[in-house]
């Protein structure tokens, strides 16, 4: 279908590239976007789908690869749904803490019953830049804001996501828990599928 062995991965987040490829084994190799370029594309979409879309694209476009975008974030209830495909730029670009902090403070006095949140991530695979059949794979993780930080793993809003099929925090999951049970673990499990990867 597509030549895997060179897949260039659109993403400029370590922690996503480092979960990506852990899922994806040894079958296909990821190459990072930032041995191409370090100029991020601007995610001007309205969605998941569509930034992820536009991620892979602008990718494929620089490194003449097949590219997969991961366009991922927390939807919080009390904040309906936000904040949504603005949650790497929550606090104004500042970065994960800040993010992590103005969460906080949004949902402060918030009681549990209303802390209901899901982690969201949608993959994007094109063959190229001009791809007119993008392979597009959802996944959803379902949890709970909680009231302050724990756990020193994974990336972003981890340490505030409370999961509770297992009573932890996201951050409090070895890499290899969160990677059989997240949002982009789901969505990987249907690009495999798609991809025919065992
Ligand atoms: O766009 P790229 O370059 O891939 O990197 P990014 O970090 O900007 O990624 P997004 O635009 O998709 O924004 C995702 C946001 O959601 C957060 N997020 C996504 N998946 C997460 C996870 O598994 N754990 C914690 N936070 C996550 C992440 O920290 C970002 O703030
Ligand atoms: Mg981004």
């Amino acid at each position: 279908m597509m030549n895997l062995t060179q897949l260039v991965l659109a993403s400029h987040n370590a922690g996503k590239l480092k979960e990506l490829q852990a899922m994806l084994g040894e079958s296909v190799q990821l190459r990072s976007i930032g041995e191409f370029s370090q100029v991020e594309p601007e995610e001007t979409g309205l969605s998941f789908v569509e930034n992820a879309i536009l991620k892979a694209r602008n990718a494929a476009r620089i490194s003449g690869l097949p590219a997969l975008a991961d366009d991922s974030g927390l939807a919080v209830d009390f904040l309906g749904g936000a904040p949504g495909i603005y949650s790497a730029r929550y606090a104004d670009g500042k970065g994960d803490a800040a993010n992590n902090a103005k969460l906080l403070d949004a949902l402060k006095d918030v009681p549990d019953a209303e802390r209901g949140a899901q982690f969201v991530c949608v993959l994007a695979l094109v063959r190229h830049a001009d791809d007119p059949l993008p392979i597009l794979c959802e996944g959803l993780w379902h949890g709970r804001i909680l009231h302050a930080a724990s756990g020193e793993h994974g990336f972003g809003y981890d340490p505030l996501f409370w999961v509770p099929e297992r009573n932890v925090s996201s951050a409090e999951l070895s890499p290899a828990d969160k990677n059989q049970i997240s949002h982009r673990a789901r969505a990987m499990a249907l690009l495999r599928q798609r991809l025919g990867l065992k």
